[in-house]
């Protein structure tokens, strides 16, 4: 089985000074690793009765459409401003410096389907929150959260009551490093 663990590659710094940056790429890349993710991330759902996954871009696009793909659901994108060409609900929600956006088709999810929410990583729990607030106005029954990282440190978990939270891969932070998420970053480039 593929060690997930050793194919997070750690960058300090980046983007910018004080963050440590949980670099999922070399997993990607890595054709076992990419596979026992996305069955990991979908273990727990797998007789959830799951339509749809949701997911926002742009990593969380990266393990939506396998995990829906692997729970036999279809995929719903949830995006930037701009993005999406129909009739839209939208979230703006806070963060550290500004404000963010995000938006779903109002007809992406049909009244009680079931909903999964697939990101690549959770830390704040911001992007994941204005998900969830979004599926609510569609109406949606959501059955949960998957994650590939949890950066534990952040407290995201309890933003995303009382929803079911699944993760494959905890980091307690308590490596002694100055973690702090990207999302907390003033308004920059896109990376
Ligand atoms: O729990 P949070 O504090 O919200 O942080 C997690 C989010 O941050 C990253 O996305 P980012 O906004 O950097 O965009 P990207 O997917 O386009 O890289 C990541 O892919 C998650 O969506
Ligand atoms: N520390 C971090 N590493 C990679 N992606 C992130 N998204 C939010 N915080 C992050």
């Amino acid at each position: 089985m593929a060690n997930l663990r050793s194919l997070i590659r750690d960058i300090p710094d980046y983007p910018k000074p004080g963050i440590l940056y949980r670099d999922i790429t070399p997993l990607l890349a890595d054709a076992d690793a990419l596979h026992e993710a996305v069955d990991q991330m979908a273990a727990p759902f797998l007789d959830a009765g799951v339509d749809v996954v949701a997911a926002a871009e742009a990593r969380g696009f990266i393990f939506g459409t396998p995990l829906a793909m692997r729970l036999g659901a279809g995929f719903v994108p949830i995006r930037k401003p701009g993005k999406l060409p129909f009739d839209l609900h939208s979230f703006a929600y806070q963060l550290e410096y500004g404000t963010d956006e995000l938006q779903i088709h109002v007809d992406g999810i049909q009244p009680g389907q079931r909903v999964l929410v697939v990101d690549d990583l959770l830390a704040t729990g911001g992007t994941v929150e204005a998900c969830l607030r979004l599926l609510e106005k569609c109406d949606a029954d959501v059955v949960g959260c998957s994650f590939l990282l949890h950066l534990e440190a952040f407290g995201g978990e309890a933003r995303l009551e009382p929803y079911h939270v699944h993760s494959v891969l905890k980091y307690s932070g308590d490596d002694g490093e100055a973690e702090l998420s990207i999302q907390n970053r003033e308004p920059g480039p896109s990376i």
